[in-house]
């Protein structure tokens, strides 16, 4: 009995502190990227709650739902089954048991999700299944979305806030799609953050404990290095 006590104690004085990690900011900043690389890094598990809102989104879409009708988006809302893994090096989403992350990431999700994602009872739902997501976390998470920091996971150790001028977002998101056009891309990035920044329950916000990082003239290894470097000071200091 004791010998088990203090292998428990041993391995708690051990093992770090778990971390939550915030990563927030608008469209083609690097969120993904940088939150998947540095949980795998620090082998931390990854929530990207983007997916969540394209998920439901493709659920309304499929269902037959009136995407711009708030009340009947509202009405549906807690119908559909979302589960997400967390494995950064594999994350997951399912919709009713159903394989979703090819779909979630079409023109037509792309160009609804900032409607369905700004009706209160939506955001409601998906936020407590995020903090749900955040809480089974043993070693800590890198949760990465637009209201982290201000709304789903105020406590978060450390918050990050990434932006990048809209023309190198613009050229990240073109540079994906051979033939894509510059300007049009441009336009629907502005676009869809000034739907999220203008929505009023949990817009799209820097919190004003965010460390602020400008991706604009960083490759991606360097955004990289600078957020872990930034968790590992707040994992020391814990
Ligand atoms: N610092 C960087 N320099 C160059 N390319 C980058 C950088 N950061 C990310 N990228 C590239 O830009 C594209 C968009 O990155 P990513 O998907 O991580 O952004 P995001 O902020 O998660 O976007 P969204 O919110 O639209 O999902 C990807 O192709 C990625 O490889
Ligand atoms: N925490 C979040 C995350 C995402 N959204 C909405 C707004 C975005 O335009 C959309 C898709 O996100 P992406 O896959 O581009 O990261 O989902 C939100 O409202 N809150």
């Amino acid at each position: 009995m004791s010998t088990t006590v203090e292998t428990v104690s041993a391995a708690a004085r051990t093992a770090p502190a778990a971390v939550i990690v915030a990563i927030d900011g608008p469209s083609g900043t690097g969120k993904s990227s940088t939150s998947k690389a540095v949980a795998a890094q620090l082998g931390l598990s990854y929530l990207d709650t983007g997916a969540q809102y394209r998920a439901i989104t493709w659920w309304m879409l499929n269902n037959g739902i009136d995407v711009q009708n708030p009340a009947e988006i509202a009405t549906a809302a807690a119908k559909p089954v979302i589960v997400s893994g967390t494995d950064p090096s594999a994350p997951t989403i399912t919709v009713d048991g159903e394989d979703a992350s090819g779909p979630i990431r079409t023109q037509e999700v792309t160009s609804k999700v900032s409607a369905v994602s700004a009706v209160p009872e939506v955001r409601a739902l998906i936020t407590e299944l995020q903090r749900s997501i955040a809480k089974e976390a043993e070693r800590g998470i890198v949760v990465e979305g637009r209201d982290i920091g201000t709304t789903v996971l105020p406590d978060a150790d450390i918050k990050i806030f990434l932006t990048a001028s809209p023309e190198a977002r613009a050229a990240r998101r073109s540079g994906e799609v051979k033939g894509s056009d510059l300007a049009a891309t441009r336009e629907a990035l502005i676009k869809r953050d000034a739907a999220d920044s203008g929505r009023k329950t949990s817009p799209l916000a820097k919190a004003g404990d965010a460390v602020e990082v400008d991706t604009t003239d960083l490759t991606l290894t360097q955004v990289i290095e600078c957020v872990v470097t930034l968790v590992g000071e707040k994992q020391a200091a814990k």
